[in-house]
């Protein structure tokens, strides 16, 4: 009986001591991201500036494929070329940077049908030939879905200093109108920042592989592009590659502004999904962090903590504990759109609580099956992050 009261004791004491760490971390991801993010871009004289190749790896049309293109067209930076990679030959993507460039003939742009099949991620493969024929040593990789504003790859430059191999940028959304576009903002502003910011304190790897500018020589030391071909996750494991080569691996102070112009709560609850199920596969610990780092996973846990060490009321203590959070989560959120945001108290409401309820269901469904769906392909995932893809039979 002892033993078993120790035990407890043990745990409750435990649960208590992560409930106060993670208020450090909301904390320091607020006062962090408050430092960090949204820095004025100094001006730097041109010729002091490397050249970059942006890779855009491109799949189909959405409504804001043309603005989300045309930002980069018109980005502020001495020297870059926009190398525009398309898989197949008869995507509609293809008249949108051709009239793009048509648009814009001074900007060096060109573009690369067909892929080259070197790994199992499409995305690489998409992306292997505009990788082969780019004509700096600076490559950014940059998904479709993102608009940059003028300063950012000038900013993204300025932070790769002599130590740093990879720049990447913390994910985060533009305003679009409806709820869908409320809650990724709520997501990516809150829960998905505090870790976010956290890790790159801590000097974890957290790389998001939709906005990165890395040093090509350290890829190609690493192997070239073509090995990270065997994982989906592809960013983790390139800033891992930096990491073991001794280089630092930073963000940018901006953020990356996605701007699909298709989105909707099923498209983003599918790809956090895909995210965590990547997660698990390659960093198996996160599979127990990330449920009990949950509002109210951890709420009702250490309810249960705080009513055995100090017979508090945990009814009290759970709605106490939710409303600093929630309070926190809308400080976080501020600081990382730096304006007026685009919804109502009413409406951040909603989608706190849809976000922060729809995410337990979103973990048990990311342990049901293994598989991933991604832009029309399935695959199959293995632990250790490696990936293989399931063909569906051809019947005649
Ligand atoms: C009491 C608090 C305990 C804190 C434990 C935190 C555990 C949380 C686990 C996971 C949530 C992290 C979300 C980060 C965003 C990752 C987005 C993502 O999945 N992107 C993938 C697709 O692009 C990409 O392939 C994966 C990249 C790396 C994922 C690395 C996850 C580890 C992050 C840990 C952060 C902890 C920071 C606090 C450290 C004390
Ligand atoms: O078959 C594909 C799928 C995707 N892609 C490209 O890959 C980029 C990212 O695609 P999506 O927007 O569908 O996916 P996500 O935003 O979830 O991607 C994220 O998660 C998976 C990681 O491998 C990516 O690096 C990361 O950006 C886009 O530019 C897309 O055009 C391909 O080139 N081919």
């Amino acid at each position: 009986m002892e033993s078993l009261d120790l035990t407890l004791f043990g745990l409750a004491i435990f649960l208590f001591a992560g409930w106060c760490f993670n208020w450090f971390l909301h904390v320091l991801a607020i006062l962090y991201g408050k430092w960090k993010l949204h820095r004025p871009t100094p001006a730097v004289p041109p010729e002091d500036l490397p050249g970059i190749s942006v890779l855009k790896p491109l799949v189909g049309v959405d409504p804001h494929l043309f603005e989300n293109l045309e930002s980069f067209f018109t980005l502020k930076y001495p020297a870059f070329e926009l190398l525009f990679c398309i898989q197949d030959e008869m995507d509609g993507a293809l008249m949108v940077v051709k009239s793009l460039c048509q648009k814009y003939p001074n900007v060096d742009a060109k573009l690369f049908l067909g892929g080259k099949k070197v790994g199992v991620n499409p995305k690489i493969n998409n992306m292997s030939i505009g990788y082969e024929a780019a004509k700096y040593d600076l490559i950014m990789i940059s998904d479709s879905g993102l608009k940059m504003a003028p300063d950012t790859l000038l900013d993204m430059a300025l932070t790769l200093t002599d130590k740093v191999g990879l720049v990447h940028q913390m994910p985060y959304a533009c305003s679009r109108k409806g709820i869908a576009s409320h809650l990724e903002k709520v997501y990516f502003g809150s829960q998905h920042a505090k870790m976010y910011l956290c890790a790159d304190v801590f000097r974890i790897n957290c790389t998001t592989g939709m906005s990165c500018l890395m040093r090509k020589h350290v890829v190609e030391e690493a192997g070239g592009l073509k090995e990270f071909g065997h994982y989906l996750a592809e960013d983790y494991f390139l800033g891992q590659a930096f990491l073991d080569r001794g280089w630092r691996v930073k963000i940018s102070s901006h953020t990356a502004m996605q701007n699909s112009g298709m989105y909707s709560i099923s498209q983003h609850h599918n790809r956090l999904v895909r995210w965590m199920k990547l997660r698990t596969a390659m960093l198996p610990l996160t599979m127990f962090l990330e449920p009990v780092s949950q509002c109210m996973v951890m709420g009702a846990l250490v309810s249960w903590a705080v009513t055995y060490l100090f017979d508090w009321s945990p009814l009290m203590f759970f709605l106490g504990h939710v409303l600093v959070w929630f309070l926190l989560d809308y400080l976080q959120i501020k600081v990382i759109e730096n304006k007026p945001l685009p919804f109502s108290k009413f409406e951040y409401i909603v989608c706190w609580f849809l976000n922060e309820l729809s995410y337990l269901a979103l973990i048990v469904q990311s342990h049901i099956d293994s598989t991933i769906s991604w832009r029309g392909k399935r695959f199959r995932l293995r632990w250790g992050g490696y990936v293989e893809e399931m063909h569906t039979k051809q019947t005649v």
